[in-house]
């Protein structure tokens, strides 16, 4: 579903590289989360796959796609299949919780009916229901996150990508917001989460990859562990499955 091929990112010459020789793939139903501390490189990572920005060498891949060879004019097509939450919501201060999902869908022109329609079902997927006609400023900061995620997911995307989508909320509430990213999860879509949070990371026992400095330096999928401990743990005999 995501393919980097080694990706390199540089944005300054004079500094090291924003993402350096990354090779990973995320498939189709995947959760993984990204970690790695601040300026590691995991919104650099996102918004190479949204095409925001170009791969200074190797090659990005989307659904199967060269995000490189994508142009210009399908671009709004390659990022309607991927829903994005941020930390800060982003919601429409002046519209109602339904007005800011259903937004999503009247840009990509749904009719008035699949509208009508769609956005109850997403508010209930998150556990808003019965708070359509609340205004943002009137909703907690995980209502306010649970609203962004129905707008990023309304549209079916194939892929949702969260940066620090708990940030700004206190542990029980992104519990809460976890569990919904769980249940679109469960529901098909590819999710991958930049954290910091390393007791959400623990609990949801999810694939982790780790950027350090731009660098790959751990992926169970591909059985990488860079790190003192870590480094053991690669070199232990697994046992095997009786
Ligand atoms: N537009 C830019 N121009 C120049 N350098 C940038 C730009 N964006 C990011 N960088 C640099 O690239 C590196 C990776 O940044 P990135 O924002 O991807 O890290 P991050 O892991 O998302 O950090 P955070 O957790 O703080 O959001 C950092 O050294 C940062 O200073």
């Amino acid at each position: 579903m995501i393919r980097f091929d080694q990706v390199t990112k540089i944005y300054d010459q004079n500094s090291r590289p924003a993402l350096e020789d990354i090779s990973v793939e995320i498939d189709r139903g995947d959760f993984a989360f990204l970690v790695g501390s601040s300026g590691s490189g995991k919104s650099t990572f996102i918004r190479l796959v949204l095409k925001e920005d170009r791969a200074t060498r190797g090659a990005v891949y989307v659904a199967g796609q060269n995000v490189a060879n994508i142009p210009s004019w399908r671009v709004p097509k390659l990022r309607r299949g991927i829903g994005v939450v941020f930390q800060d919501f982003r919601l429409l201060p002046n519209k109602t919780v339904a007005a800011n999902v259903a937004f999503a869908m009247q840009v990509i022109g749904k009719s008035r009916a699949v509208i009508r329609e769609t956005v109850p079902e997403v508010l209930k997927t998150v556990g808003l229901e019965g708070k359509d006609h609340r205004m943002p400023h009137e909703l907690s900061g995980g209502e306010q996150q649970r609203v962004a995620i129905a707008r990023a997911v309304v549209n079916k995307p194939g892929i949702l990508l969260a940066d620090e989508p708990t940030g700004n909320l206190d542990p029980t509430t992104s519990m809460g917001i976890m569990s919904v990213l769980d249940r679109i999860n469960q529901n098909g879509t590819t999710v991958v989460m930049a954290t910091h949070d390393n007791v959400i990371v623990n609990e949801m026992r999810r694939r982790v990859i780790e950027l350090r400095d731009g660098r790959l330096v751990r992926d169970e999928a591909q059985g990488i562990y860079v790190g003192a401990q870590d480094r053991k743990r690669a070199a232990e005999p697994k046992q095997s499955a009786v």
